[in-house]
């Protein structure tokens, strides 16, 4: 196991020594952390002994053989596991230092750790109603129309959509709706954004698009993405954790992981000899 990766008995500010390059002397303070995470689905154990750090304003890639738990692990950051039955889940997740599940409300998790999903999944609604909506439901007192244009911007899908604001959002691409649901989960103002392999529905110019639009994000986000896409991953994460059978095999900064893999199992699926 790389020497980054943390267990519950060491220190969590040295666990990432290796990886944080802000500066020589102060570790800048995980946004996410998890420790020793184990899951199950009924019997099967779906994740083994995860300990691992996601540093603020980074993109930070998961990648893997198919079932090998990135998206469970993914949705273990923000308590959706808890919506599936007949699960289970032991281990500590931290956000900003504060244990997720023992320490604070699941719908305040969701809201600050907020999830885009593989398929664009907008409301049969109008695009301002998409993006409008996850804020009303939070209660939020401002300028609506502010409030949806920034989210769009953001979202790199303003100049698009500003003429057709108040058209059914199933009339946009599928790359356009993609971005529209990142403009939906932004409208709560996440701190954290999880993306379950956004681009696999996307072709080629609309993941291009999304890809730069995660990048602008980064400066304000904290960023998760699953990824079949290994390209996807050295070209926009800046650090990448590799998953096999359950396990955390090797985190690194991407370009390392990339270049000097640890394991012979990470050399083996990036040079595409399994997986
Ligand atoms: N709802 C579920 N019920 C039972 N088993 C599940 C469920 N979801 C996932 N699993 C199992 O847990 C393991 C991890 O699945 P997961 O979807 O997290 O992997 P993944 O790495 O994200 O896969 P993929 O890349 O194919 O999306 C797999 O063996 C899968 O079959």
């Amino acid at each position: 196991m790389a020497d980054h990766v943390s267990s519950a008995e060491k220190a969590p500010a040295t666990a990432f020594a290796g990886l944080h390059r802000d500066s020589a002397s102060q570790h800048v303070q995980p946004k996410m952390e998890v420790r020793n995470l184990y899951f199950w689905y009924g019997d099967k154990l779906a994740l083994k002994d995860i300990s691992l750090q996601i540093l603020p304003n980074e993109v930070t890639a998961f990648i893997g053989p198919s079932g090998c738990g990135k998206s469970t692990l993914l949705r273990c950051l923000n308590r959706m596991n808890e919506l599936i039955p007949n699960t289970r889940m032991e281990g500590t997740v931290l956000l900003d230092g504060r244990d997720i599940y023992r320490e604070m409300d699941p719908v305040v998790v969701r809201r600050r750790v907020g999830m885009v999903f593989q398929k664009p999944n907008p409301f049969p609604k109008s695009i301002y109603q998409n993006v409008a909506w996850g804020a009303r439901i939070n209660g939020y007192r401002g300028n609506m129309d502010e409030l949806v244009e920034r989210c769009l911007r953001m979202a790199a899908l303003w100049d698009e959509v500003k003429d057709r604001l108040h058209e059914n959002a199933y009339g946009l691409s599928g790359g356009q709706q993609q971005r529209l649901c990142i403009a939906r989960a932004l409208a709560v103002e996440p701190e954290v954004l999880l993306m379950d392999e956004p681009a696999s529905a996307l072709d080629p110019i609309a993941t291009a698009k999304l890809e730069e639009t995660i990048l602008e994000l980064k400066k304000s986000y904290t960023i998760i993405i699953v990824t079949h896409n290994m390209h996807q991953a050295s070209r926009i994460s800046d650090t990448t954790a590799f998953f096999y059978m359950g396990e955390l095999i090797e985190m690194n900064r991407t370009d390392e992981l990339f270049t000097r893999p640890r394991e012979k199992r990470t050399e083996d699926y990036i040079t595409g000899r399994f997986g």
